[in-house]
């Protein structure tokens, strides 16, 4: 038997002063799942996430979080979603474990605030003012603060922006940790590497719309040229021919150079086309492409 989405989101509708930034936005959230937002700077990602957490009255269309209302249910969803705070809500004087036992307070039944700091690396921490920890730190405790009621589901908007690589990577550990609990995860990000590695799914938003959602290979699968091959002929070879190569997207040519972009069955018919031609091919290669190359490809950011 399948489980109700745990997060559910139909045709949403904002606009700010007459201008749409979020239009008719769809998608669900399974239980367990680790969901992503990924979209240029001003797509309406966090709009979108706000409706879902009740910050935002939505304009129109339907969300609903574990059956709830998040706008008429706040108090309700409060109880079941946990939100990152952002560095403005936060006093710089308060110590990591005033914040982790006034936020506690807030919840009739809190997580055991001393494990949560011991399993995000905070306990030699908890007599620090916030205002002089690291980022690192700053964002361990933001994910702390958000999991101190127990949620089922976690929203976490730009989680690592600003992080060194080392702590960006301990922070994703922790996003697994909390998913490997069972919590569901909302995660909104910029951070194509971020959204290959934590993503079940993501759906990829730009100018308020939908342009793909599907899990991390399938949107690199469908991405135009999945595949780029990229050698120096011993010979010069006709464009035509290379032209006429099947699912071939594009053909560069830089000095003696040619890169292509296309498919499997691309790199099968250039080998073909070489070996009849009797050219060589030095230094030959062949990649597949990445996440960053279905987000240029479905978000208007290379048009
Ligand atoms: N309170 C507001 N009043 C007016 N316009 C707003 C408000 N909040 C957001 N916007 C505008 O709505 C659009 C979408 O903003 P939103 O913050 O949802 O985008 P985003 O995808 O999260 O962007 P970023 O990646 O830059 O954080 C932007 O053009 C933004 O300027």
């Amino acid at each position: 038997m399948s489980t109700p989405p745990v997060v559910e989101v139909s045709n949403l509708r904002k606009s700010y002063s007459g201008r749409t930034v979020v239009d008719d936005i769809s998608f669900t959230v399974a239980e367990g799942e680790i969901f992503g937002i990924l979209g240029p700077n001003g797509a309406g990602k966090t709009t979108t996430v706000e409706c879902v957490e009740g910050l935002r009255v939505p304009d129109g269309g339907r969300v609903r979080v574990a059956g709830l209302d998040p706008v008429a249910d706040h108090a309700a969803v409060t109880r079941i979603l946990g939100s990152q705070l952002q560095e403005s809500e936060l006093q710089a004087k308060l110590t990591v474990r005033e914040a982790l036992e006034l936020y506690a307070a807030f919840y009739p039944d809190p997580a055991d605030w001393r494990q949560l700091a011991e399993r995000l690396g905070l306990t030699a921490r908890l007599n620090t003012r916030f205002g002089v920890l690291s980022g690192g730190q700053k964002q361990r405790l933001f994910i702390a603060l958000a999991l101190i009621g127990s949620p089922r589901v976690v929203v976490l908007d730009e989680l690592t922006t600003g992080l060194d690589p080392r702590a960006r990577r301990d922070t994703w550990e922790v996003v697994e940790e909390i998913r490997a609990r069972g919590v569901t995860v909302l995660l909104v990000t910029h951070f194509m590497a971020e959204a290959q590695r934590l993503c079940d799914r993501i759906a990829v938003i730009d100018q308020g719309r939908i342009t793909a959602l599907d899990t991390p290979s399938g949107l690199i699968a469908r991405s135009a040229g999945s595949t780029v091959i990229s050698f120096t002929p011993s010979a010069p070879l006709d464009d035509e021919q290379l032209a006429a190569l099947p699912a071939l997207v594009s053909i560069e040519h830089k000095d003696d150079r040619i890169t292509l972009a296309g498919s499997d069955e691309t790199v099968n018919a250039v080998i073909s086309l070489l070996v009849r031609n009797h050219i060589t091919a030095h230094q030959l290669r062949v990649t597949d492409a990445t996440l960053d190359d279905a987000f240029l490809d479905l978000t208007g950011a290379n048009r």
